[in-house]
């Protein structure tokens, strides 16, 4: 499946005219000047991170750092390691003098088209390589998906020109040659089960001078050096900090200021990668969506007015705190924004939810054909539920209704779990004073309009009806009962 500019894909969808937001700078500045701005002001291509350095200078373990510290973005590490040549049976026979430390050593094509793929949005599998077999065939392939964030790590990682070219940022590992030493020789008797007189053979024969001749020559083409590796916690802040500047994942929000995405957890990740697994069972799905949802519905509560209340606790002292918002209620979009009822009925006791039925026809219209509300909507606050904002159309539609009825646009806020940025610009620009709350941005739409990554059907997923053939026409009776 191929993907449309945003531009198109907006335009074809809404029929209105998007002008879209022409953003500059940021991630764009390879090596090689490309830049890889969309209209969106979203940088569809991953960062990539080259990580280089001698062998066990710390490399893997500021990666993981690294990756730590980015745990609200998708990063991915692709090793080197992965893409040594297998050995022939002759090389097998006498691997003491198998130089493992010569750029001959690794397979770049294949490390090459990984990454191409990678870049363009496909997962690829990367071999394991085992380093007691020689081989990279032993153990299944791992899937690697494709991610914001790439992390390259290697000991000639900067060595071929085509790689180097790919990298957004390179860093080099820079530890004293006796802590190399000192560390490959615990961690090959250790983990690889080699004798120490074997380390020390290869060490002197193939690794040191490897090292002099290979590795230590790519250091200039560093834009960081990082002395003492994974101990120099300023300099991983400091490039952590860097990264996520140049990802401005935040970019949106900061275009939009009443678009808030709740603050990232392993947890909430977690959730994500649950809830978007296409093979977790109906049940794991409804009890993952249902945790998330409960989130946002709480973090969308945090965004009513409230007063001042002061109380009298046990120990009679003076508690100064707040009063909720008495005047709200909920809408939801049939079917899917009914998912979400359960988690607002959950949190404001007695609280009224009405219904808006929206139907699309062909590929781009979309039409309300069914809404029951408060009559009295105009004056509440209106917490608006659907799970997943892509194009924007729905939610315009619904937005269009609520302020048609009265409702002020800043007593809205429109809660879901992922919004696309297509939908976030449309939905912004119509209605700049309503809140959007979500959980996670996504990627983008493909050419069918469905968000990307997204997490399928939602409704389909969440109500068990991914079987059936023609859902929405009992819905709508459902939707017409008023349940
Ligand atoms: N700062 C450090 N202090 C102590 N041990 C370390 C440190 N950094 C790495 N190590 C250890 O040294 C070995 C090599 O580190 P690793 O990160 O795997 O290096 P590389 O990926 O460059 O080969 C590992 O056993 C690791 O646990
Ligand atoms: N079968 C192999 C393959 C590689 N090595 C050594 O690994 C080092 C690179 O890995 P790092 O995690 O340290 O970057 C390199 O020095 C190779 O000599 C090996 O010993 N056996
Ligand atoms: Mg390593």
């Amino acid at each position: 499946m191929g993907s449309k500019s945003v531009v198109d894909m907006i335009e074809a969808s809404s029929g209105a005219h998007f002008s879209g937001f022409h953003m500059d700078g940021s991630l764009g500045a390879r090596s090689n000047g490309q830049t890889t701005t969309s209209a969106s002001g979203i940088y569809n291509e991953p960062f990539v991170i080259g990580v280089a350095g001698g062998a066990a200078s710390g490399k893997t373990t500021v990666c993981d750092m690294i990756i730590q510290q980015l745990h609200d973005q998708r990063v991915v590490l692709v090793n080197q390691d992965s893409f040594y040549f297998n050995l022939t049976e002759e090389e097998l026979k006498r691997v003491h003098e198998y130089n493992f430390d010569h750029p001959d050593a690794f397979d770049n094509d294949q490390l090459l088209s990984a990454m191409e793929k990678l870049r363009h949005g496909q997962a690829v599998d990367i071999p394991k390589y085992d380093f007691k077999s020689y081989k990279s065939d032993v153990s299944p392939a791992r899937r690697v998906n494709p991610s914001d964030v790439i992390i390259l790590e290697g000991i000639l990682i900067f060595h071929d020109p085509r790689i180097r070219e790919l990298m957004n940022m390179k860093i080099f590992v820079d530890t004293d040659a006796d802590v190399r030493l000192a560390r490959r020789i615990r961690r090959d008797t250790g983990e690889k089960g080699r004798d120490i007189a074997t380390v020390l053979d290869q060490y002197s024969k193939f690794v040191k001078p490897a090292f002099d001749d290979f590795i230590l020559p790519t250091k200039k083409y560093a834009d960081i050096i990082i002395p003492r590796g994974g101990d120099n916690h300023v300099a991983i802040d400091l490039i952590v900090q860097h990264i996520r500047t140049k990802l401005g994942q935040h970019d949106l929000c900061k275009i939009y200021p009443n678009l808030y995405v709740i603050q990232s957890t392993f947890q909430i990740r977690g959730m994500h990668t649950l809830i978007r697994d296409s093979q977790t069972t109906k049940h794991d799905f409804v009890f993952y969506a249902d945790r998330l949802i409960r989130l946002v519905v709480e973090h969308g509560l945090g965004h009513l007015p409230f007063t001042e209340k002061q109380v009298i606790t046990p120990t009679g002292s003076v508690y100064t705190g707040v009063d909720f918002c008495k005047r709200l209620c909920g809408v939801s979009v049939v079917r899917s924004g009914e998912s979400m009822e359960n988690a607002l009925r959950a949190c404001c006791k007695g609280i009224k939810i009405g219904k808006i039925l929206i139907h699309r026809e062909g590929d781009n219209g979309q039409n309300l054909i069914y809404e029951k509300l408060p009559k009295d909507i105009a004056d509440r606050h209106v917490l608006l539920l659907d799970p997943i904002l892509g194009t924007g159309n729905s939610a315009v539609q619904a937005i269009s209704l609520l302020v048609r009825k009265g409702v002020p646009e800043p007593n809205i806020i429109f809660l879901n779990l992922i919004s696309a940025p297509q939908g976030v610009h449309v939905v912004c620009k119509k209605f700049p004073r309503i809140k959007i709350v979500t959980s996670e941005i996504e990627t983008g739409l493909n050419e069918d309009f469905r968000v990307v990554p997204g997490m399928g059907e939602f409704g389909d997923r969440y109500f068990g009806t991914d079987d059936d053939d023609q859902p929405m026409v009992a819905v709508t009776a459902a939707a017409k009962n008023g349940s």
